[in-house]
């Protein structure tokens, strides 16, 4: 897939904060540039106080670190940057070594669909200075928001316990590209369709939906715009019943099923939009069933979310397939996911690798430092524990993971006993792709598939049970010991 380039016809490489230009001026000016450096993307805490998020956005990165190279009008705009004082903001010598400038980088990652956890790596990026530093801003655009929006779509599926949900957000989705990659995301988090047919032309998700209230309006009466409907569409007849009266709208729907029936064909469903969705499904569901129509799908929609869902499941609501838009393409109760990007580790002068932290007063802020990988260890199919590790310490047959933030808080692990993977995937190697994308079929499987290793108590809705993730006792040392080294140990007044 092409979709950044299909989209936006172009090298999106200053699709970036300006700091990048001038961090990338500085270190080659100061002759760091092609120094080599690791950095790692990850999130300090799950979205929506889920107990997990599901990762999502990797395919754009891939496009944009395959069409990573500086185009003339491009490199023309950054030779007419001009400081505040007038000057110009770049030599000349510069913009000619940004124009020779190849992607180099080695980059490994989840997979799209992964459940992922806190202080994990989900990216890490292995190369020139001057070239993961470029790479810091657009990458944690396109995981953020991927991947808060797949998390806020597998938490309504889940809600929905196995009934479809249809992705309604378009129109109100943060503008065009927000509403697009809000669509792809909702599709791998879950969802069965889109009402968006641009996302279904660019990314192959299944289009589905149904009418407005305005069609019915622009008839004398509910009924000939049922019936019309019905003509245009009898092999997917799916009628709004709640324009006027939602009751006598099922009652109209009836006898449309009865005129569909006569002719060989049936009503597949009517949708209700508002008022009471537990009590409105429930009676149209008697009056369908009265009718002998049991096989016709009653869709609601109206400003649902997971809760609401959850609420009308308990209330045994008659409703078997949800349409949800705004507060799915929003992510309307937790508007963006705070993953960053921080550099892990750097060669120094003499070729060594050097682990790089972070310190920060607040701790959650400290960052992974070291050349490190995730693995996630199974017990007969269950995700047990995952380990944040160094990727040259020797595997034990004892582990202990270490929570980060609370170190009181561990998990030994007999490493003979369990199944382990390491999520993190080789993307690129020395600036080639190396990775075979799957579908996004195959990567919305994935996440049931992943998500079903879990167990319930982690995907519970509210006060989710914490998987456990920490880092494994080496890494644990080298990061403490970080620490101490960099922070100042006396208190300051
Ligand atoms: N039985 C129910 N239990 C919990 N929430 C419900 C139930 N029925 C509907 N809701 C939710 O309550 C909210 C109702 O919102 P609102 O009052 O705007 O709807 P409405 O009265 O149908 O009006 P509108 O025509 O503006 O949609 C929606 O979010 C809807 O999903
Ligand atoms: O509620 P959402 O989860 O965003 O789902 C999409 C909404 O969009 C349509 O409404 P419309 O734009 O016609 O407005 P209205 O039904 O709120 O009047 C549809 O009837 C849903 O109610
Ligand atoms: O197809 C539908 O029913 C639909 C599409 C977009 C928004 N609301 C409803």
């Amino acid at each position: 897939m092409k979709i950044t380039r299909d989209l936006y016809q172009g090298s999106l490489t200053l699709l970036t904060d300006y700091y990048q230009f001038t961090m990338a001026y500085a270190y080659w000016k100061s002759g760091k540039a092609e120094q080599e450096a690791v950095f790692s993307l990850y999130f300090r805490k799950n979205p929506f106080q889920s107990g997990f998020t599901v990762a999502a956005g990797l395919d754009y990165v891939i496009d944009y670190c395959r069409n990573f190279s500086f185009q003339e009008p491009d490199l023309r705009y950054l030779l007419e940057m001009r400081n505040p004082d007038g000057s110009p903001s770049f030599e000349t010598a510069f913009i000619d070594y940004l124009r020779e400038m190849e992607f180099r980088c080695d980059i490994d990652a989840v997979e799209e669909g992964e459940v992922v956890f806190p202080n994990m790596p989900l990216v890490r990026v292995k190369g020139p200075l001057i070239q993961c530093q470029l790479l810091e801003t657009p990458l944690l655009n396109l995981i953020n928001f991927q991947t808060l929006i797949a998390t806020k779509a597998a938490r309504i599926v889940l809600a929905a316990k196995g009934d479809p949900v249809l992705e309604f957000g378009l129109r109100r989705a943060q503008g065009i590209d927000g509403a697009l990659a809000a669509s792809r995301a909702a599709y791998i988090g879950g969802c069965s369709s889109t009402s968006n047919v641009m996302a279904g032309k660019l990314f192959g998700i299944p289009v589905a939906g149904t009418h407005a209230h305005s069609w019915i309006m622009s008839f004398e009466t509910e009924l000939e715009a049922f019936e019309a409907y019905a003509e245009s569409f009898p092999d997917n007849t799916v009628l709004l019943v709640d324009t006027y009266d939602t009751l006598n709208g099922v009652r109209n729907a009836i006898q449309v099923a009865e005129k569909l029936k006569a002719n060989g064909k049936s009503l597949k469903g009517i949708r209700i939009d508002s008022g009471d969705l537990a009590y409105f499904s429930n009676k149209a569901r008697e009056m369908l069933e009265k009718a002998g129509l049991n096989a016709v799908k009653i869709v609601a929609s109206n400003d649902l979310d997971e809760h609401i869902i959850t609420s009308l499941k308990l209330q045994e609501a008659s409703i078997d397939v949800w349409g949800v838009g705004t507060k799915l393409v929003t992510a309307y109760d937790q508007p963006a996911l705070g993953a960053v990007y921080k550099m892990s580790a750097m060669k120094d002068s003499k070729g060594d690798w050097q682990p790089k932290i972070k310190v920060s007063q607040q701790s959650i802020k400290i960052n992974v430092p070291g050349f490190h990988n995730v693995k996630r260890f199974t017990l007969n199919g269950k995700a047990i524990g995952d380990m944040i590790y160094l990727e040259d310490t020797a595997s034990k047959e004892t582990v202990t993971i270490i929570d980060p933030i609370d170190p009181t808080r561990r998990k030994r692990i007999q490493t003979d006993q369990v199944e382990a993977k390491v999520l993190l995937v080789p993307i690129f190697r020395k600036g080639q792709k190396v990775y075979h994308r799957p579908d996004l079929h195959a990567v919305r499987q994935n996440t049931f598939d992943r998500l079903a290793q879990f167990d319930k108590t982690h995907k519970r809705l509210t006060n989710p049970h914490i998987y456990p993730v920490g880092l494994e006792e080496t890494l644990y040392e080298v990061r403490t010991n970080l620490v101490l080294k960099t922070k100042p140990t006396e208190i300051a007044d």
